[in-house]
């Protein structure tokens, strides 16, 4: 017979979403268990987000290095990626060791437990032998793990998934990169400016399915231009290690080869395991269904990837903060996605909220669009080198709104704020156009873009 402990609130996961869901709720005097199996932090500061992104800041700076002569004057650079490693090692995820967050949290009184939980019946949770009678909530966020496609031979194969590549102490000579949506860009062009020969392979025809063609088809000749191969419309039909090397076959017989196989093709939410059918929801749903105040049954909630909304931290943090006001009974708004941001951190960095053109269409919108180049604009020219970009709105035409934006460019993902903000609050395109944009920004080619609309 298990012990049964009463508590306020059982959060399982604690990844950015639930790290922050127990942490407000412990804040606020309630008796709250975190329950982590692997790291308090989740993926973002250990494997993902924040290591990456020291990556790509440390390749960007290569890159400017390279972009002195004709510029500036001469300028040799010598990669070296003991710094970067170090940096991860040492600044982000201190050696991949979670003390410091699980003292953050139990200082702000919350009881942390290191388990695999799951839901053993309504306000019951098993974890660490032990069974917790919640009187509150429970909250899964247990985020999501990547989703490994049925290419024949890849289960036999040591290929990397973000963990490993994010890991490294040296750029491999050469990486295969299964996959070009965000991790596959992010990564193919952070690693090939220390030096590592990339080939990208993207099942659909163009990098970044899921943003605008014009956007995919830019990234393309940017990378192309640092040597990587890009291959779009590609399918892997099968896949060796041979000889300390990966060779993937391709649908059109070609075989190619690399000493490492990094697959990013997605992630899925994880719920196996969890106990969902005790609750009575869906234990095979593809995503845990949650309703406008994060709740998925009655007294349970989840918050991040694990709803497969967005899979972003910063969706995470938005609906660890509305699930945190309702299980305190505070009212407010519900979840909106309708301007949802997305930045992929390539150099030119990738930023789009909303509805992309096909997607407007899709629904059934009368749509315009205008399209700025950021080569063309004052400022884009100024820099010259490195100066790749573009600027894409996406009007309804029987609103006169934005109803989605893309901002490509050397700044792109700050210069979405403004295009976040039109779109989130539905501001009069006329009333846009009458803005001034200082000058020279990049964001003034926004000024451009909008003058563009309609003459498609
Ligand atoms: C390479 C990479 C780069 C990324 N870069 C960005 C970026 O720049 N910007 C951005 O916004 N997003 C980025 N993301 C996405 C971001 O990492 C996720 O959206 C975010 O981590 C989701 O947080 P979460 O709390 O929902 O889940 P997670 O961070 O996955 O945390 C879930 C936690 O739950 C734990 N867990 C699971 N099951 C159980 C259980 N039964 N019991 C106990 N614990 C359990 C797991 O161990 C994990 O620690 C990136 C992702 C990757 C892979
Ligand atoms: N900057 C950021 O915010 C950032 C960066 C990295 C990752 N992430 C998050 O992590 C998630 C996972 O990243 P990801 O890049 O793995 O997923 P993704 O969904 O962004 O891209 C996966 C890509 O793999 C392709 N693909 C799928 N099956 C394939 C196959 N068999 N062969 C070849 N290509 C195939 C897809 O068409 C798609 O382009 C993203 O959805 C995103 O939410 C965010």
């Amino acid at each position: 017979m298990k012990r049964v402990q009463e508590v306020d609130v059982v959060v399982i996961g604690m990844g950015v979403g639930g790290e922050h869901v127990a942490e407000r709720l412990a804040e606020e005097g309630l008796d709250v268990v975190g329950v982590e199996a692997e790291l308090v932090g989740g993926e973002c500061p250990y494997w993902a987000c924040i290591p990456s992104k020291m990556m790509i800041r440390a390749g960007n700076l290569l890159a400017e290095a390279r972009r002195v002569p004709g510029m500036a004057g001469d300028s040799q650079v010598t990669p070296d990626f003991t710094p970067v490693a170090a940096r991860i090692r040492d600044e982000a995820t201190d050696d991949w060791n979670d003390q410091v967050a699980v003292d953050r949290f139990t200082r702000k009184g919350g009881r942390f437990v290191r388990s695999r939980a799951r839901l053993a019946g309504p306000g019951r949770v098993e974890a660490e032998g032990e069974m917790f009678a919640v009187r509150r909530a429970v909250v899964l966020a247990t985020g999501s793990r990547p989703q490994i496609p049925p290419v024949p031979g890849l289960e036999d194969v040591p290929y990397w998934t973000n963990r490993q590549a994010i890991s490294v102490k040296e750029p491999p000579a050469s990486l295969l990169l299964l996959g070009g949506g965000a991790i596959g860009v992010e990564l193919a062009q952070a690693f090939t400016r220390f030096g590592t020969a990339v080939t990208v392979v993207e099942a659909m025809e163009r990098l970044l399915p899921a943003e605008e063609p014009e956007v995919g088809a830019l990234l393309a000749e940017v990378l192309a231009e640092e040597s990587v191969t890009v291959r779009t419309g590609a399918r892997a039909t099968g896949v060796r290690h041979v000889d300390h090397a990966f060779r993937l076959t391709l649908e059109s017989g070609e075989e190619i080869a690399g000493q490492h196989l990094l697959v990013a093709t997605g992630r899925r939410p994880q719920l196996a395991g969890l106990g969902l059918e005790t609750v009575g929801l869906d234990p095979d749903a593809r995503a845990l269904a949650v309703d406008g105040q994060m709740r998925a049954a009655p007294g349970v909630w989840g918050v991040g990837d694990v709803t497969g909304r967005g899979l972003f931290t910063h969706v995470a943090m938005y609906q660890a903060e509305i699930a945190v006001r309702d299980i305190l009974g505070r009212p407010g708004p519900e979840a909106d996605y309708q301007a949802l941001p997305r930045v992929t951190f390539t150099d030119p960095e990738v930023g789009s909220v909303g509805l992309s053109e096909h997607a407007a269409r899709e629904q059934g919108l009368r749509v315009r669009t205008g399209i700025a180049r950021v080569p063309s604009s004052a400022r884009g020219w100024i820099r010259k080198a490195g100066n790749n970009g573009l600027i894409k709105l996406v009007e309804d035409i029987d609103r006169g709104v934005l109803v989605g934006a893309t901002s490509v460019g050397p700044a792109g993902g700050e210069v979405l704020y403004g295009l976040a903000i039109a779109v989130q609050n539905e501001i009069p395109v006329e009333r846009l156009r009458h803005m001034m944009f200082a000058y020279p920004t990049f964001y003034r080619a926004v000024e451009d873009a909008l003058t563009d609309l309609g003459h498609d």
